[in-house]
This record gives C-alpha cells, structure tokens and sequence, in this order.
C-alpha cells in the first residue's frame, strides 16, 4: 500500500497529535514530515503532500480541499503564542513586519487592522526592513511578551471583535481520503491528546512561559462548530483585504 504523505507544523502545539500518531499502527502507513505552517501550506497546496496540518488561510489555494479530522490547532481566546509585539499602541503603527512562518496569523493580523482596529498599516516581508511592530508565532514567541512595549495576542483580539473562537490550522487533505483513515487517524490524534502529560514530561522547559497551561488551556483542539463558523467567517474576511 502507498504510504499517505503528511506534513504537520514542527511547533509544541502539535507535539500531542505526533506523539498521538508515533503511538499508534497508523505511523506504518504514513510517511511524517515536520514543517514551519508556511512550508506545510506550500506542500498541500503543490501535491507533495496528500494532507497537511495546515494553516487555515491557504484552505482556498488547495485543489479539492477538504478538512479529514475533528481536531485542529485552535483557541478560544487567547492562544498565548500568536501576537502582534509592538513599540507603539495599536492607532500608532504604520509599519507591520509580517512573520514569514505564518500564513494565518499574518492574515489575522491584516483582518484585524483593518476590519476590528481600522487601522491603516503598511506591510512589509523583508526581514531586515525596520517596522512599529512586528507578527510572530509559534514556539519563538514563548517568553517574549516582556520584551515588547505593547502586546496583542490575536486569539483573544479575534473574540473580542467576534465573540467567537478562533481555528489556526487543520488536518487538509488535497484529494479523497478513505473512511477507514481518517477514523485511524481521528483515533491517533485523539489517543495523543489523552497523553499530554507525557508530551509534557519530554519537552524542555521554556522560561517564562507556562507549557502545561498552553497545552491544556490556551490551545483547543477540537473541530467545534463555533469554529467552523469562525473559519468561514475569517476567510470571508480575507477574501475582502
Ligand atoms: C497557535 C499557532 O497556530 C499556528 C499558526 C499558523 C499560522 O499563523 O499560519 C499556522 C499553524 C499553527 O502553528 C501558533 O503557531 O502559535
């Protein structure tokens, strides 16, 4: 049997869906591979890959795109990993460096700008350029949020402008996968989540930042149907920037 390709974000928000498919039969019919979200879009979206755990905001750049699990990388509320770090207040930036990582939260952050805070902001991707702020995700923002003037985690931003939760990323396939998978799958992600204690125990500790409630907490994993209302309303948004 060909093996199904996946790519998953490298991030420790999805160390209990790896733990979950490392533990499970289901890691000889696969073949893994950990990517930064943006690398994980790139992948589903050209085929390299038949299903990704993937930032939402490339969902309408997949061929046949279709979400094959009840689990997600989502939040409701703050999500304590998905921020706009800024030197100034929110009415005072001009300039907003874009993370080159994210394919979500950069669109987040424009929807946000524009549509919650009316905030006219010119945005830039060169890495060297000098910005009023800067979006940054995943484990690199662990710690950091004294190191800014001004902090806005964009889980909590999207459900004060809202009131719903918020999905960062889902399990995507770019073609049809079997039921008979997908309820092995669902089964791995599920028995992964059950055992976050053990993620816990294996993962080194990050000062400043408190990994058990991250884990527990700040990240919601399931495919609610308020997140799925969130989902189509945010690319809804997008399709308006
Ligand atoms: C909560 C997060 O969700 C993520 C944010 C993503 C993005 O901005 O494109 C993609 C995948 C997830 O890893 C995070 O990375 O901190």
């Amino acid at each position: 049997m060909n093996k199904i390709k996946i790519s998953a974000v490298a991030y420790t928000n999805t160390k209990a869906f790896i733990y979950g498919l490392e533990h499970s039969e289901i890691i000889n019919k696969i073949d893994l591979s950990l990517d930064i979200p943006s690398d994980c879009a790139a992948k589903v979206i050209s085929g390299e890959v038949d299903l990704g755990l993937m930032p939402v905001a490339a969902i309408p750049l997949v061929p046949n795109a279709n979400i094959v699990a009840d689990y997600c990388i989502g939040s409701d509320g703050a999500v304590n990993s998905v921020f706009i770090f800024s030197d100034v207040p929110i009415d005072e930036i001009k300039t907003l460096k874009l993370d080159a990582h994210s394919r979500t939260s950069n669109n987040l952050a424009k929807v946000l700008l524009k549509f919650y805070w009316k905030q006219e902001v010119d945005f830039t991707t060169e890495p060297l350029a000098k910005a009023d702020a800067i979006v940054l995700i995943g484990d690199r923002t662990f710690g950091k949020k004294d190191d800014y003037a001004f902090v806005y985690d964009m889980g909590e931003e999207w459900k004060n402008f809202t009131g719903l939760p918020f999905m960062y990323a889902a399990w995507v396939a770019n073609k049809e996968i079997s039921h008979e998978f997908k309820d092995e799958f669902n089964a791995a992600l599920k028995f992964g989540l059950a055992h976050r204690k053990e993620v816990l125990q294996d993962l080194p500790k990050s000062p400043n930042f408190d990994l058990e409630d991250y884990l527990y907490h700040k990240l919601q994993f399931d495919v609610t149907a308020d997140r799925t209302k969130a989902l189509q309303l945010f690319l809804e948004y997008i399709r308006q920037l």
